[in-house]
């Protein structure tokens, strides 16, 4: 299994050609050329065309390039599907997921092309998370994404800054996510001015096992490739779980002590994880 970092995932609008200028060079791990909300209903024909010219022209290097379409059912969803299907976009991300017939018709028209990732944001989608995430290996479906503006909206949710009438919701998504074998991204803070607040956000949606965050702003990025590290000290402690099962005295055994602590070859499991996304991150800067 490969282990991809995703620990910032920078949203933009596709109709914002200075932003995609700029995505090019910032360090998000994924860039999400969007064409749902944050694009004017006037400019939809255009940002498509602008996101198949970004995805066509390339220079973004590392950065996993992710398109959001209209969501199924809006006028301009099997448009930006069909001008997507052959684009070369890593995914296509699918707005208001709300069961498992949008994502096979997404993946009608995308043909073989790009895997799909899918917008959890609507107390619908929520109910049936079982069912969504059951069709990910027919569709090609790879990552859930917490809309939590969306989310907040639909559930009439007041704007606590601990999100915590979005918990529960968060935790079902990564469950579902966690249970399909599929990545979990965190939804957006709206918050621009003020780092902390972005910093403790990133650190409660990594408590809840989200593998990255998804991000509105530039500034949003340092804090959230810091918070879903991983950091040196989570190195330290892979590299010393993993030289310990690598140990001739541990073949024989599931668990064993390593400074003070009991470890098992679950742990083996996570410290691969990530040493994987660690060196990602640093055999490319
Ligand atoms: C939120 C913004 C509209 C703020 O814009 P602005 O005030 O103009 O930003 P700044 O002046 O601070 O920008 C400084 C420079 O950074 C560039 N910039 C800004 N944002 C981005 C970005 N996202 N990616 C790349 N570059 C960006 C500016 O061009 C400036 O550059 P320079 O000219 O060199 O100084 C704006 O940040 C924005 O549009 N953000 C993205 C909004 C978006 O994509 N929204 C949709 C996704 S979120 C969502 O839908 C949530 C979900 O569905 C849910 O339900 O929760
Ligand atoms: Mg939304």
């Amino acid at each position: 299994m490969t282990h991809r970092p995703r620990r910032s995932a920078l949203f933009l609008p596709a109709s914002n050609a200075r932003a995609i200028e700029k995505a090019r060079a910032l360090d998000a791990d994924v860039v999400i050329l969007d064409l749902e909300d944050a694009v004017a209903p006037d400019q939809k024909a255009t940002a498509r065309e602008a996101a198949v010219a970004a995805v066509r022209s390339g220079g973004f290097g590392h950065r996993e390039l992710v398109v959001r379409a209209n969501a199924i059912g809006t006028a301009e969803a099997e448009a930006d599907l069909a001008a997507l299907a052959g684009s070369g976009a890593a995914a296509v991300l699918l707005p208001k997921v709300d069961d498992p017939q949008a994502l096979h018709r997404a993946r009608a028209v995308l043909g073989k092309g790009p895997a799909l990732w899918a917008m959890i944001e609507t107390p619908r989608a929520i109910l049936d998370l079982p069912v969504i995430v059951a069709a990910a290996a027919a569709t090609g479906l790879a990552a859930l994404i917490a809309g939590t503006n969306d989310l907040a909206k639909e559930l009439r949710c007041r704007p606590f800054p601990d999100r915590a009438p979005l918990v529960p919701v968060l935790v079902q998504i990564v469950v579902a996510a966690r249970a399909a074998g599929l990545v979990a991204l965190d939804g957006v803070s709206n918050v621009l001015d003020d780092p902390a607040a972005v910093e403790a956000e990133c650190r409660q949606g990594r408590a809840l096992g989200y593998d990255g965050k998804t991000l509105i702003h530039p500034s949003q990025v340092a804090p959230a490739n810091a918070v879903f590290g991983p950091d040196e000290e989570e190195v330290r402690w892979a590299r010393a779980v993993a030289r310990a099962f690598d140990g001739a005295e541990a073949e024989d055994k599931g668990a064993i002590r390593v400074e003070g602590k009991m470890v098992e070859r679950l742990h083996l499991e996570e410290a691969r994880r990530t040493l994987a996304i660690h060196e990602a991150v640093t055999t490319r800067s």
